[in-house]
């Protein structure tokens, strides 16, 4: 379970996430939206040890991600740059991930097939697409078989099948008693994805609600979201 308790983040004087608090629970996909700037990014960075709270607390299964005893098999973690270092292949990228977390090396062979990468694995993964790119993100994540995935903007660069696939892939990962939170911008694949949505906007809570009760009197997720995050928009463009 996550746990995001008062969290706050300044930047200078800006503050991008303010005093934000909510669960996300085991068994069920959790969707994190909101505006361009609405402070997404920063709560996952900030419970992946990545960045420091001004104050209050990110959790994972109680305890903050630095301390975690096992992180690689507790949490996965897919953020929006994803480092793959240059020149590596995407087997040898996996491979050393695995041996130094003391994962089997035919683990690494399951998560190459499960991403469908297997005919690529031995290409230098900087010669990848950005779908391709996704998948090899997505296959480090899921090689601890962890018990939490935070993924933010997964389905970035992966083409529809690709987008149906993590689809199933992240409902299998939440029936299987997972924690998932993921973040997107792609709401209607967020209705079909999420069975809760925790939804912010400027760096504050809006809503976290069942998909049933969030869309409850619209005529869709994208209708009712719209309507939710309209005074937390920043960035929007006008027409020409
Ligand atoms: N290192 C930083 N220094 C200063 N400001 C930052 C830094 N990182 C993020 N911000 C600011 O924090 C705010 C929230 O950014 P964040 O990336 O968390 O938003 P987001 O909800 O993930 O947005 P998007 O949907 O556009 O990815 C933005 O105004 C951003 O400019």
């Amino acid at each position: 379970m996550i746990e995001i308790e008062e969290l706050t983040k300044k930047y200078g004087s800006a503050v991008v996430v303010d005093r934000l608090t909510f669960s996300v629970r085991p068994g069920r996909v959790t969707g994190f939206l909101g505006p361009n700037g609405a402070g997404k990014s920063t709560t996952m960075r900030i419970l992946l040890g990545l960045a420091k709270a001004s104050s209050g607390t990110a959790t994972i299964d109680g305890q903050p991600y630095c301390e975690l005893r096992d992180p690689l098999r507790q949490v996965g973690a897919l953020l929006e740059a994803t480092p793959v270092q240059r020149g590596r292949t995407a087997y040898r990228f996996l491979l050393a991930l695995a041996q130094t977390h003391g994962i089997t090396l035919s683990r690494v062979e399951e998560v190459l097939d499960a991403v469908g990468l297997s005919s690529v694995a031995g290409r230098p993964a900087a010669e990848f697409s950005l779908g391709m790119r996704q998948r090899l993100g997505i296959a480090a994540v899921l090689l601890g078989e962890p018990s939490t995935l935070i993924l933010d903007e997964p389905t970035n660069g992966l083409d529809p099948a690709g987008v149906h696939w993590l689809r199933n892939l992240l409902r299998a990962q939440a029936a299987e008693g997972r924690t998932v939170l993921v973040s997107s911008h792609l709401i209607s694949e967020m209705a079909l994805t999420a069975d809760q949505l925790v939804v912010v906007g400027r760096g504050r809570l809006l809503a976290d609600l069942p998909m049933a009760e969030l869309t409850s009197g619209h005529a869709s997720l994208e209708e009712a979201y719209l309507q939710l995050t309209g005074d937390a928009v920043e960035f929007s463009g006008g027409p020409r």
